[in-house]
C-alpha cells in the first residue's frame, strides 16, 4: 500500500506545484491521475520516487517511509518502484531481452551487468514476463525493430522485472494510436490486478481513464479536487477539475476513434473470404 500524507512541493521559483496532497492506494489498485496542464501530476509522480524532493509531507510504501532517506537507502527503496514512461526509455540497440533484464540492474552488481551475466533466475523471470506481455517471440530482436505498442510492452516487462511494490506510469499511451492505447491500458490493469500491485497512472486522456481505471484522482492547481470511480466523474466533476478547458473535445475525439475502429471492422467483415 502507498500512503501520501500532506505532500507539498514548492519549487525554488516559488511555484507551488503540490499544496498538501493526501491519499492511499491499496494493493492491486490502479489509480488514474488526471488534471489540466500544470496541475502537478508529474511533480506528484516524481516526488513519490524522489526524483523531485518534496518540500513537506510524508510518503510511505508498504509501511516504509520514503521521505527523509539517505542516498544509499533511497537507492534500495527506488528498486521497489517500477517506472513506465511515455517514450518507453529503451536502449534501442540492445535486444528486447537485454532491455527487460536491465530492470534487474538495481539488484546485480555493476560487473555482472557489464559482462551481461545475469543470474539464471533473472533470465527465467524475464522470459516469463516477455511471455506475459505477448513478446516471447521477439526476445532476441533489437528494441528499435519493434512497433510503439511492442516497445511499451517491453517497458512494462522491464518495470516488472524489478519485482516492484508500486508502479508509477507516466503518460503510457501518449505516443500510441487509440487501439494500441486501449490494449496497453488493458494489459496494465490486468497485470496490477493479478499481481496485487498498486499503480498510479498519469493520464491526459480522460475517456481512456474512465474506460480502464478503477479509481480516478483529479488534481487542480496542486490539490485533489476529485477522488472517485469513473462513474462518479460527472460533467460537473470534470468542470471542477478542468475549469474552462475543453475536455468535451477529448470525449468527442474518443467517440470518433471508436466509431472509426468499428467502421473498419465492419468493412473487413464484409470482404469476401
Ligand atoms: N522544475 C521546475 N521548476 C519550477 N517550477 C516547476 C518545475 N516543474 C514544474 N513546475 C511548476 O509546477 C507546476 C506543476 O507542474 P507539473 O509539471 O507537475 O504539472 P502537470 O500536471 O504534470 O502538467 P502537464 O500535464 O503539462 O505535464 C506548474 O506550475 C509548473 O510550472
Amino acid at each position: 500500500m502507498l500512503e501520501l500524507h500532506d505532500l507539498t512541493k514548492t519549487y525554488k521559483t516559488g511555484d507551488t506545484a503540490l499544496g498538501g496532497v493526501s491519499f492511499t492506494v491499496p494493493k492491486g489498485q490502479i489509480v488514474g491521475l488526471i488534471g489540466p496542464s500544470g496541475a502537478g501530476k508529474s511533480t506528484l509522480i516524481r516526488c513519490i520516487n524522489r526524483l523531485v524532493e518534496p518540500t513537506a509531507g510524508r510518503i510511505s510504501l508498504g509501511g516504509h517511509d520514503l521521505t527523509g532517506l539517505g542516498l544509499r537507502e533511497l537507492r534500495a527503496q527506488r528498486r521497489r518502484i517500477g517506472m513506465i514512461f511515455q517514450e518507453y526509455a529503451l536502449v534501442e540497440r540492445l535486444s528486447v531481452m537485454e532491455n527487460v533484464l536491465s530492470g534487474r540492474l538495481g539488484y546485480v552488481g555493476f560487473w555482472t551487468s557489464f559482462a551481461r551475466r545475469f543470474p539464471p533466475a533473472d533470465i527465467q523471470r524475464a522470459y516469463r514476463l516477455l511471455d506475459r506481455v505477448g513478446l516471447i517471440e521477439h526476445a532476441d530482436k533489437r528494441a528499435d525493430a519493434l512497433s510503439g505498442g511492442q516497445r511499451q510492452r517491453v517497458g512494462i516487462a522491464r518495470a516488472l522485472a524489478q519485482e516492484p511494490d508500486l508502479l508509477l506510469v507516466d503518460e503510457p499511451t501518449a505516443s500510441l494510436d487509440p487501439k494500441t492505447s486501449r490494449q496497453i491500458m488493458r494489459l496494465l490493469v490486468e497485470i496490477c490486478t493479478e499481481s496485487g500491485l498498486p499503480a498510479i497512472v498519469n493520464i491526459h486522456d480522460v475517456p481512456l481513464a474512465q474506460q480502464f481505471m478503477q479509481r480516478i484522482i483529479g488534481l487542480r492547481a496542486g490539490r485533489v479536487v476529485f477522488d472517485g470511480t469513473p462513474a462518479q466523474l460527472t460533467e460537473s466533476a470534470l468542470t471542477e477539475i478542468y475549469g474552462s478547458e475543453d475536455w468535451t473535445a477529448m470525449r468527442k475525439d474518443h467517440e470518433d476513434d471508436q466509431e472509426a475502429e468499428a467502421d473498419a471492422l465492419r468493412r473487413l467483415s464484409a470482404l469476401p473470404a
